[in-house]
């Protein structure tokens, strides 16, 4: 096949084409939640053991007092007696729960509790962990001593430890801090985290916890901020979009059970927690002012949801009763940018530390709402109409568009958010998906697109009927040929994001993912790899060339970096199939003879895996270039060749 480029770019490439959507699935969230106990989701050291995602403890958050389960990863320590109660004088109101610990009449050394953390814990003798959690006797005692702080591997060796003094006299709650650098780096990830008294001197007291937290070192040093090593591989894509909270998880599946900004801002103590959308309790740990501070650090655009009257259980909230909740987006939304002299949702932000406001320039109105078509028409027009008014320099996204059986809204969307979940086969016969969209100035947002699994009759089936664990070659390479129909198209096409972003490894409820992780390793899926090949090379302008065969298996596109000189020519090229091709490619102008080729190839299914982290990841090579040039694409392959104009 001959490609003929066009030296006169027909559009330039939308600064935010690349980037991610994140909420709060697969236990995933990416702030290391305490480590412990009740921080369920946490990327971080949050360790927290989970038998179930049902429960969440990092303060015993929804979960039952007396239920067996609400010791989900705790042990008890040398005869401690443990149960979580709804404890009379809580931390705080909006954590009414504590772990009570009963210390026995004639204990003999420490006693006390140990969590086996969130499916391991890593305990690194190069870091420094910070620890912290509160107490208080039930009943005024003469204790006074230390609490012992410990990390330990689960067959009792220590690691490391801090002691803190603690008081009999305490019978309110108080929080008390520590740091612990380890000793010694643990082999594995099986150890425990220990909280213990001298069992002597505390003999027949009571004790009762609340909100424990250990932190590890945290990317860009932020407090409750994120696990460095995931952090640094999300960032390594260079994201210029971050939509946020979701996804299902924004919805609920009831209208008490929505995401609500103001449940997830302020101290940890003040953080109510909910059960999310995707069967696990969210800490909130992950909350407003951690997703705008990520975006800053990583240099991306918000794309915002509020939620927009529908609940996933089936409840449109009636047009009469819209109200409160178009409040609460409003507030939302004042949180982000408004003036705190004049917003109280501001003033709470500035009373966080941050009277700047951040940037904003689109909210998303709920998320999939096709599943509610009707309401929505009136719900839309609600929200928008009223949001406009109050923010009139934002831009609204309606989540409706599937493309073929719209209600039609008024106002009419600036911009719609677009999902699909499909088959290799469907994403590369599909790569002219937005050619075939009319130009009438509305704007799209490709929100959520993943290669779920090879059966196109069962898209969410399981592994047995085709659903994917993990990407694969095959899948990466038909879901770039997709991309690559948005850099041709990214004259209505502004941004895209694969969902879902992130999946602990011992608790997904859904695959694959763009990036898997456990207590200690990171997994970058084929899928990832080829987000930052895009990514990273995503250049300024868009040069028009001969078009790919629809429904055939290479897809190729050309863009003009200008932010560079001399200018470089970026040449993507992805092979759908299995059987090797050559492309000839005629420029419109003198090139270097010499160029790089950054290639991601594998066979079919072949994926990274947690046995097989970098089965398959890009190799560079230099490749001869000219003005005319052939280039061999491997099957199953995504290939990035660059050249420097002459
Ligand atoms: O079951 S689905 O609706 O397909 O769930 C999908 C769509 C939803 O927005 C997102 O939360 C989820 C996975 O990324």
């Amino acid at each position: 096949t001959v490609v003929t480029v066009n030296g006169t770019a027909s559009h330039p490439i939308p600064s935010t084409l690349w980037g991610y959507m994140y909420e709060d699935i697969n236990v995933s969230r990416i702030p290391p939640c305490p480590v412990f106990v009740n921080t369920q989701s946490c990327l971080d050291a949050s360790i927290l053991e989970m038998e179930d995602f049902t429960q969440n403890n990092r303060a015993f958050q929804k979960v039952t007092p007396g239920d067996s389960q609400a010791l989900n990863a705790w042990q008890a320590v040398n005869g401690a007696s443990l149960e979580v109660i709804a404890d009379p004088s809580p931390v705080s109101n909006a954590l009414p729960n504590s772990l009570q610990v009963q210390i026995p009449s004639n204990p003999s050394g420490q006693v006390g509790v140990a969590n086996e953390g969130y499916f391991g814990i890593k305990v690194d003798s190069s870091w420094t962990y910070k620890a912290s959690f509160y107490y208080r006797f039930t009943t005024a005692s003469n204790f006074s001593g230390n609490a012992v702080i410990s990390l330990q591997t689960s067959n009792g060796d220590l690691l490391g430890s801090a002691e803190v003094p603690i008081s009999g006299a305490q019978t309110t709650f108080t929080q008390v801090n520590a740091t612990i650098t380890p000793t010694s780096t643990a082999s594995g990830t099986d150890n425990l985290f220990v909280v213990t008294v001298d069992g002597a001197a505390a003999a027949g007291q009571t004790i009762n916890f609340a909100l424990f937290s250990l932190f590890p070192p945290t990317f860009k040093d932020r407090p409750n901020g994120m696990r460095i090593d995931l952090a640094e591989t999300l960032a390594e894509v260079g994201p210029s979009l971050f939509r946020w909270p979701g996804g299902n998880n924004l919805e609920g599946q009831t209208v008490a059970r929505r995401w609500q900004w103001n449940a997830t801002v302020g101290p940890l103590t003040e953080r109510p927690g909910r059960l999310g959308d995707w069967s696990y309790v969210n800490t909130d740990g992950l909350g407003m002012l951690e997703y705008l501070e990520w975006c800053e650090d990583l240099g991306m655009e918000s794309i915002m949801g509020v939620w927009a009257g529908y609940a996933l259980g089936g409840t449109s909230v009636p047009e009469a009763e819209l109200g409160p909740y178009i409040q609460q987006a409003i507030d939302q939304i004042n949180f982000v940018i408004g003036d705190p002299a004049t917003s109280d949702a501001a003033a709470l932000r500035a009373s966080l530390g941050r009277s700047e406001p951040f940037k904003l320039t689109r909210v998303e109105v709920g998320n999939e709402d096709f599943l509610a078509s009707e309401s929505y028409v009136y719900r839309w027009k609600a929200f928008v109409t009223a949001l406009k008014a109050e923010f009139p320099q934002l831009r609204f996204i309606a989540t409706n568009r599937q493309h073929d059986n719209d209600p039609v809204l008024n106002p009419k969307p600036d911009e719609w958010d677009i999902h699909i979940y499909q088959t290799p086969r469907w994403f590369a016969e599909n790569s002219f998906f937005y050619d075939d969209i009319e130009r009438d100035g509305t704007l799209y947002f490709e929100g959520e697109y993943a290669v779920t699994s090879t059966n196109s009759s069962d898209i969410f089936g399981s592994p047995s009927t085709g659903r994917l664990t993990y990407p694969t070659m095959e899948g990466a390479s038909a879901e770039a040929a997709f991309m690559i129909g948005f850099e041709r198209n990214a004259d209505i096409v502004y941004a895209s994001a694969y969902a879902p972003l992130l999946n602990h490894v011992k608790g997904s409820q859904w695959t694959p993912n763009l990036v898997s992780f456990d207590a200690e390793n990171v997994i970058r899926s084929t899928s990832f790899y080829t987000q930052k090949l895009f990514s990273l090379n995503r250049g300024t302008e868009y040069l028009p060339s001969t078009l790919p065969t629809r429904n055939g298996a290479l897809y190729w596109s050309v863009v003009r970096d200008t932010s560079v000189t001399p200018n470089k020519i970026i040449i993507k090229v992805t092979n759908t199939a299995e059987n090797a091709e050559t492309l000839q490619f005629d420029l419109p102008f003198a090139v270097s003879t010499s160029g790089t080729a950054e290639v991601l190839t594998g066979e079919r299914a072949a994926s990274n895996t947690p046995d097989a982290p970098s089965a398959v990841t890009p190799q560079k090579s230099t490749i001869e270039t000219d003005q005319s040039f052939s280039y061999d694409a491997p099957g199953y392959s995504i290939s990035v060749l660059t050249v420097t104009v002459a």
